[in-house]
């Protein structure tokens, strides 16, 4: 997968790859002294500052970082719109080992390199980041979300997203298999990272018949021995003879190499950009006939909680929130069917309306 990616980016230019998707502004972020190397990406701010998380991850080269981060941080504006929420998209990546290369110094140069940007860019966490580190970079700037509840903010958007994720793969049973209960479903799990173990715990309350895989031996065992999971290798999980994929792990893992290989009905799960091209696998999926849930709808429950901590909601109010995105998704199977489209781009033209719409109002005072 990540070979077909180093083909594809190779030919392309920096202000290529920054054009392909209309960012607004993308900062690189350098210290020597820390060895920070990082990228920010603001897609659009026409609803509100871009907000989104901060990945850390060794990426096997720079052209795959700022894809990563360009794709993401458009991910973050269409979830934003869609969800109704006044935010834009943005997103960041450090590029490095989460396990080895993290410590205070250079998080808390990355927070200085937000701060510079004024609130244009609120950051949160995303894979290899903690909320501790979230504290660190909170040291140097106030545009951080997602801070720990003990220091007055949401706590953990895991298991909000989880939640999300979960009633938009309750709405794509329900137009698969004509009912929207998972018991008895065979569902696999690629990653069972914070989100991803919080959603094994909400299937298994269910009586689904869950197939796990991840990087990390010492998790799969522990999620396996609290729910009752089957693990199974990295690979096979594309094979498996199961009812609904869920991908929890990163992007990208619909693609080319993959779609002949499963044989789900449902697709949805709480990674970003989930599809390698929309344009090209989210017609194949409609060809196989699999109801693929848009991801930036279904995983929106994080920032719907993060939301809220900035505008003074709470916990209870978030989960609501989150609740419909049930009710979301099944409209959006029915515009797609509507209108001809695959799930994703009708759920991309629903977020762009609003941006267009909203867009307007604020071009006058
Ligand atoms: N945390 C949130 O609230 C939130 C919100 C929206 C979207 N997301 C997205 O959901 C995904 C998971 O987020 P998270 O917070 O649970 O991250 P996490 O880092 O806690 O979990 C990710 C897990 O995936 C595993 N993994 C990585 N590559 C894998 C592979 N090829 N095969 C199997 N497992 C693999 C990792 O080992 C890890 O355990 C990410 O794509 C993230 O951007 C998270």
């Amino acid at each position: 997968m990540v070979e077909l990616k180093e083909v594809e980016l190779k030919d392309k230019s920096v202000f290529g790859q920054i054009s392909e998707y209309n960012h607004e502004k993308v900062v690189f972020c350098h210290d020597q002294e820390t060895g920070l190397k990082a990228i920010i990406g603001i897609h659009n701010t026409v609803l509100g500052p871009a907000l989104g998380g901060t990945r850390m991850w060794s990426y096997a080269s720079e052209a795959e970082a700022l894809d990563d981060v360009l794709r993401l941080s458009r991910g973050m504006t269409y979830k934003a719109a869609i969800s109704g929420l006044n935010l834009g998209g943005g997103k960041a990546v450090i590029i490095g080992d989460a396990k080895k290369d993290k410590n205070e110094a250079l998080l808390r140069r990355f927070g200085r390199f937000v701060k510079n940007l004024n609130g244009a860019y609120i950051t949160a966490e995303d894979v290899g980041m903690t909320t501790k580190d979230m504290e660190y970079i909170h040291m140097e700037t106030e545009h951080v979300a997602g801070l720990p509840e003990s220091m007055g903010g949401g706590g953990d958007p895991s298991p909000v997203t989880a939640y999300g994720t979960y009633m938009g793969m309750k709405a794509a049973a329900k137009k698969a298999f004509g009912s929207d209960s998972l018991e008895g479903k065979k569902i696999s799990v690629q990653g069972v990272g914070h989100v991803g173990g919080y959603l094994v715990e909400l299937l298994a309350k269910e009586n689904a018949q869950i197939f796990i895989t991840d990087i990390y031996e010492d998790r799969l065992r522990e999620v396996s021995n609290k729910y009752g999971a089957k693990v199974v290798s990295m690979d096979e999980i594309y094979d498996l003879d199961v009812d609904i994929y869920s991908p929890c792990a990163l992007g990208g893992t619909v693609n080319d190499n993959t779609i002949d290989r499963l044989k789900c009905k449902v697709i949805a799960g709480c990674a970003n950009n989930q599809l390698r091209d929309e344009k090209i696998h989210g017609p194949a999926l409609i060809d196989k006939g699999i109801v693929y849930a848009p991801d930036f709808l279904i995983n929106a429950g994080g920032l719907i909680n993060v939301y809220s901590e900035l505008v003074g909601y709470n916990r209870e109010s978030a989960y609501a929130q989150t609740e419909r995105i049930y009710g979301y998704t099944l409209d959006i199977f029915e515009l797609a069917e509507k209108e001809g489209i695959h799930n994703q781009a009708a759920a991309m033209k629903m977020a762009e309306k609003r941006i267009q719409s909203i867009g307007k109002v604020r071009s006058t005072f």
